[in-house]
């Protein structure tokens, strides 16, 4: 069964997502600095709530030990990092940046790895070529993974529906090339279930109105067509929701 956390309000739910994430650093690093903590983060409005959570938040700032941090994600849009769909560069731009200019002192970051840009526009075998090379960069598991879900119950690049079945059926490949995503752009590489299942721990955050019909298909009536249901079915008892009240405006409280 899921976790589910529920916030009235958006400071206390940022809180409460840096303060969880914090916990996980701790449990992976166990006090050793050779120790590394590896998360895959998604895009969207994932990048402010980290913001917010880690970087502005006075409580977990100064305990995030960055220079141990191996930040992956979890998806990636087949865009330069300069295009404002980049995830990469709108994390760049969120946390990157703003953490290396925070404070008196230049703050040590953490290593991010990105896609090989240089393959970007190359057809078919190129593509194929960056799911592959960003395969083999991840690590053996994630200590966490940071999920996002669409309006459409999509979560990481995986989509539901018949077309998009070639993605959420992989279990062999730990990246694969989408080259039909239904949400701009069109080419992007993505996790597959089999990564996901494999993490420590697995938190999803989903916000605002948008999301109340999908949060009650997903939470309460639980297709087992859509994405991010097959995490729950997957690995519950790792899986963390945080909501706030727009996006669980259809889900009893005693749930
Ligand atoms: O690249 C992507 O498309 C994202 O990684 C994606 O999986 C995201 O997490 C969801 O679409 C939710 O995004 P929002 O939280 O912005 O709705």
């Amino acid at each position: 069964m899921v976790k589910l956390q529920r916030f009235h309000e958006d400071k206390a739910l940022v809180r409460q997502f840096g303060k969880y994430i914090l916990e996980k650093q701790d449990s992976a690093l166990a006090g050793n600095s050779d120790a590394v903590f590896n998360i895959a983060i998604s895009g969207g409005s994932m990048n402010k709530v980290l913001y917010e959570g880690l970087v502005n938040n006075k409580d977990t700032f100064p305990h995030i030990k960055w220079p141990q941090w191996r930040i992956f994600f979890c998806d990636e849009r087949l865009v330069s990092f300069e295009d404002p769909l980049s995830n990469y560069g709108q994390f760049k731009k969120a946390v990157l940046d703003p953490l290396v200019h925070k404070g008196d002192q230049l703050n040590l970051g953490p290593t991010v790895y990105t896609i090989n840009q240089s393959l970007i526009g190359g057809g078919e075998t190129a593509n194929k070529k960056i799911a592959e090379e960003y395969a083999s960069s991840l690590p053996a598991s994630f200590d966490l993974i940071l999920l996002g879900c669409g309006d459409d119950g999509h979560t990481c690049s995986l989509f539901p529906g018949e077309a998009f079945n070639y993605l959420v059926e992989e279990m062999t490949r730990k990246v694969v090339w989408c080259h039909n995503s239904p949400k701009p752009p069109t080419n992007r590489i993505t996790i597959t279930l089999p990564v996901i299942a494999d993490a420590k721990h697995i938190c999803f955050l989903a916000t605002g109105s948008s999301k109340k019909n999908i949060m009650h298909d997903v939470l309460i009536i639980k297709n087992s067509e859509l994405p991010s249901v097959l995490v729950n079915e997957m690995i519950g008892s790792r899986v963390t929701w945080f909501l706030d009240d727009a996006a669980g405006a259809l889900i009893p409280q005693d749930c």
